[in-house]
């Protein structure tokens, strides 16, 4: 007759509404025909539960929720079925709970087989209602009540089908009914001796895949409340995709490892008979859902990821047993009559040592097992220890398309690599299908995230934190969120801003904060700026990578640099304070570094979007020498000097410069030569060369009177520079020279920053605007030396230097840009 089978969960009959919504999916489909098997009302099988239990115990309020059971359903009969209903099939079933109920109490203890019994009525109450349903909306449906066809025995695998007296009674049935549509009780049966009993926990898929079986049925589907299999949990990868084809083997693969696809047990009758299974949403029925067949496609060669915690590994190590045949199976024999399930198993072909994966409940009885069964090896010394490591989950990385594909496990690895996580045990079966990772249970989401990302199943998803959103650190922002989702497309990055903070407060956003709203957000925060709670913020356990970009001119954020990079949190900033400052602080973060495996990018600290840094290391590491390094680093001070030609005073100059973002948060800095002096020390430290700030000779501009006031205090008091620079720049015109700003530095340690007359026709007298140049010379670059010349400061190239230097970090961990 060409049956379908579909099988409707609780969330899909949780009341009366919904029940109509099962009763229209299934009026919608042309089926020739239909067997439905039904769960319970959603929350009624736990209801059951503790109301048997509580009346077993005493409870008196047992009469209450039997109440409260009743009138839920009372409530959808009446609801979908009218006032006027008869609903005699339901108090009769009530009538028996309660006195079952009531002779439990009696007896003051649970059976297995009330328990049983009473589990069970949730699915009898449901496929009530919805035949009944069915039959008021004038279809012709039947109601098969599992309990009298299906015929189950128990084994160690669980329970099974008893085939023949199941056919015979389902005969039997089908020779009085004839309907088009059977709606089945899902969950309940019969044990071989005639008792009522359930096929247990997620039983109502296992009864949909033997009644589609029994049926004979072309399909299963199975109807839920979300669109189909994703990727991966959705609670831990909220960019999980969902998937539309899965085989057998990927479906039980993810299902075995928790993913919430369907029981594997329930995929056996399915798979014997090459039935496909489709998962679909009620909700959404016209969504395809997802096809679990035989065959799926081998691409993309990783379909799904999946991670189960609350595990521990064991492990057994020792000399004596390699080469030893036999200690496998005496290490599961003794783990089997333990009553321990192994989770994953990994062993080295040097046989050193056998590491087991298992529930963390289980491992203490592990551990004994293990010592009871090797206590002679353990005291002769062949075997050294028997251990357990607590808190360990397992990542599964799954998909058929895996095997024979070389570098998948390359990619797994190293996109744990790069989120550090460190890997416990691995295991992978010769059907490559599945590979299984064991690491610290607080990884796990961050492990799972990461090698979803480098799959391409969801986006690289950096967590980002940015310090001092100033003037460079507003177009910064400005940039980031005009770019943003053109990289999350081109280049499946995404740069997430999970915390801003300014000198005074921070916000700290779990899901992210929207880079082109961020003024209303940060100026609504409260919560003092805190920086230790900032970076725990932005290194998310979840996330698989951590950026910090500081975007202050602060010594203080600078000192926090170090502990950062040494918890895997990546700085980026134009911040010249670490790279120039304190020479012992510059060492501890040149360590942290390695010690964290992550990035530090200053590129924006000297010229600031010009490419300074990245030529001076590209000379280095090709193995030039540098002689010396020359130049006007401070694009400040070419400004004011290609401005500066007496006709207005040098202050006004000044404030020019400062209000269109190109000074120093106090200009002093610029003006005092130091700005130049750390952007020298910078560039000598890269080339290797341990210059400290003192050692460099500066001269300033800044009068002694105004360099220990108070910046708004030196602002207003500008003018007092005016005097000295207009006869400096009166003599140089006498002697046909001009002025510029310039820096020196060479290979003998020489570093001298200050002003100087230059020839008219000098390289640098030619400069635009805030232009710096840098001028290297190198054993390579001797006679003619490698020039880089551009502007050198404005919020616009800063912010950009900046930028990059936040593409090349994600570059470095996978981003494919
Ligand atoms: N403006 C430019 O052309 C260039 C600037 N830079 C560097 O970029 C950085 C930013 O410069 P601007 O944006 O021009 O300065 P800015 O003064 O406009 O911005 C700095 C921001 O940092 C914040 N801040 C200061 N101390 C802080 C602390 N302890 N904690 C949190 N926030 C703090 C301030 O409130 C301010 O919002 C500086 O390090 C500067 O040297 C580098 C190259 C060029
Ligand atoms: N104030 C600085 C900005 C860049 O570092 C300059 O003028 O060069």
């Amino acid at each position: 007759m060409g049956w379908v089978a579909h099988k409707f969960g609780g969330s899909s009959l949780a009341d009366a509404g919904r029940i109509r919504q099962v009763a229209t999916v299934l009026g919608a489909r042309d089926d020739a025909a239909q067997v439905v098997v039904v769960s319970a009302m959603a929350g009624v099988t736990d209801a059951l539960t503790r109301l048997v239990t509580d009346a077993a115990a005493g409870d008196a309020d047992w009469r209450v929720q039997l109440a409260g059971l009743r009138g839920r359903h009372v409530e959808a009969a009446t609801t979908l079925l009218g006032e006027h209903a008869d609903l005699g099939w339901l108090d009769s079933v009530f009538a028996d709970l309660a006195d079952l109920l009531h002779a439990q109490s009696l007896l003051g203890s649970l059976s297995r087989e009330a328990l049983d019994f009473v589990q069970g009525l949730g699915e009898v109450l449901s496929a009530g209602l919805l035949t009944r349903y069915l039959r008021s909306q004038g279809r012709e449906a039947a109601r098969l009540d599992a309990r009298d066809v299906l015929v189950v025995s128990e084994t160690e695998l669980g329970r099974v089908v008893e085939d023949t007296p199941t056919r015979d009674r389902l005969a039997a049935w089908r020779a009085v009914h004839d309907a088009r549509c059977v709606v089945v009780t899902g969950f309940v049966c019969r044990a071989a001796d005639g008792r009522i009993t359930t096929l247990g926990r997620n039983g109502s898929d296992y009864s949909g895949a033997i009644f589609a079986d029994l049926f004979d049925a072309t399909a299963l589907h199975i109807w839920t409340d979300v669109d189909g299999v994703l990727s991966a949990d959705p609670r831990l990868v909220p960019e999980a995709v969902l998937l539309d084809r899965l085989s057998y083997d990927e479906a039980c693969e993810l299902a075995y490892f928790g993913a919430r696809v369907i029981h594997p047990q329930t995929l056996a009758p399915a798979i014997r008979r090459g039935m496909p299974i489709v998962i679909r949403n009620t909700f959404n029925a016209g969504h395809p859902g997802t096809r679990i067949e035989a065959e799926s496609s081998a691409q993309p060669p990783v379909k799904g990821l999946t991670t189960i915690g609350d595990l521990a590994i064991v492990n057994l190590e020792g000399a004596g047993m390699i080469g030893v045949p036999g200690t496998a199976e005496r290490v599961f024999g003794a783990l089997h009559d333990a009553g321990v399930s192994v989770v994953m198993i990994s062993q080295g072909s040097s046989e050193h040592s056998i590491c087991s994966v298992v529930r963390a409940a289980q491992a203490g009885r592990a551990v004994a097992a293990l010592q009871h069964a090797f206590a002679a090896e353990l005291a002769a010394g062949s075997i050294h220890a028997v251990t357990s490591t607590p808190d360990i989950a397992v990542l599964a990385v799954v998909g058929d398309g895996m095997a024979g594909t070389p570098g998948i496990a390359a990619q797994v690895f190293n996109s744990l690599a790069r989120a550090q996580v460190n890997i416990r045990a691995i295991a992978q079966g010769a059907s490559e299908r599945n590979i299984s990772i064991a690491v610290a249970a607080g990884d796990a989401s961050r492990a799972l995230r990461a090698v979803h990302a480098a799959f391409f199943l969801s986006p690289q998803t950096v967590s980002v934190g940015i310090v001092g959103p100033g003037n460079v650190g507003r177009v910064f922002l400005q940039q980031l969120a005009a770019r943003g989702e053109e990289l999350r497309r081109r280049a499946n990055l995404d740069l997430r801003v999970r915390a801003i903070a300014n000198s005074r407060v921070q916000c700290l956003h779990e899901s992210g904060i929207d880079p082109a709203a961020w003024p209303e957000t940060l100026a609504a925060a409260t919560a003092p700026l805190e920086l230790d709670a900032f970076a725990d913020h932005v290194r998310a356990p979840h996330l698989p990578h951590a950026l910090i970009v500081d975007l202050s001119a602060s010594s203080e954020i600078a000192g926090h640099y170090a502990g950062w990079l040494a918890r895997g949190i990546h700085v980026v900033t134009p911040n010249k304070q670490a790279g120039s400052g304190d020479w012992s602080r510059y060492q501890a973060i040149r360590a942290a570094q390695a010690e964290g495996r992550s990035l530090f990018r200053y590129e924006a600290t000297v010229g600031a979007g010009l490419p300074v840094i990245s030529t001076l290391r590209d000379l280095l590491d090709t193995g030039d020498d540098i002689l010396s390094i020359e130049g006007i680093l401070s694009g400040t001070l070419a400004w004011l000097f290609n401005r500066f030609d007496g006709s207005v005073p040098f202050s006004a100059l000044v404030r020019e410069a400062r209000e269109l973002g190109y000074t120093e948060p106090d200009p002093r800095d610029d003006l005092s030569g130091m700005d130049v002096a750390r952007k020298l020390t910078i560039l000598a430290r890269e080339a290797g060369w341990s210059l400290r700030l003192e050692d460099v000779e500066v001269e300033s501009l800044v009068p002694e009177a105004l360099r220990g006031v108070p910046r708004e205090d030196f602002l207003a008091r500008l003018h007092e520079l005016d005097e000295a620079l207009a006869t400096r720049l009166a003599g140089a015109r006498d002697r046909g020279c001009i002025l510029r700003h310039v820096a020196h530095l060479d290979a003998e340690g020489r570093a001298r920053v200050g002003i100087a007359e230059l020839p008219a026709d000098h390289a640098f007298a030619h400069l635009a605007l805030t232009d710096n140049i840098i001028q290297f010379r190198s054993r390579r670059y001797c006679d003619n030396p490698l020039i880089v010349r551009g502007p050198g400061a404005g919020p616009d190239v800063t912010a950009a230097g900046v930028f990059a230097d936040v593409l090349r970090v994600a570059a470095a961990l996978g981003a494919q840009l």
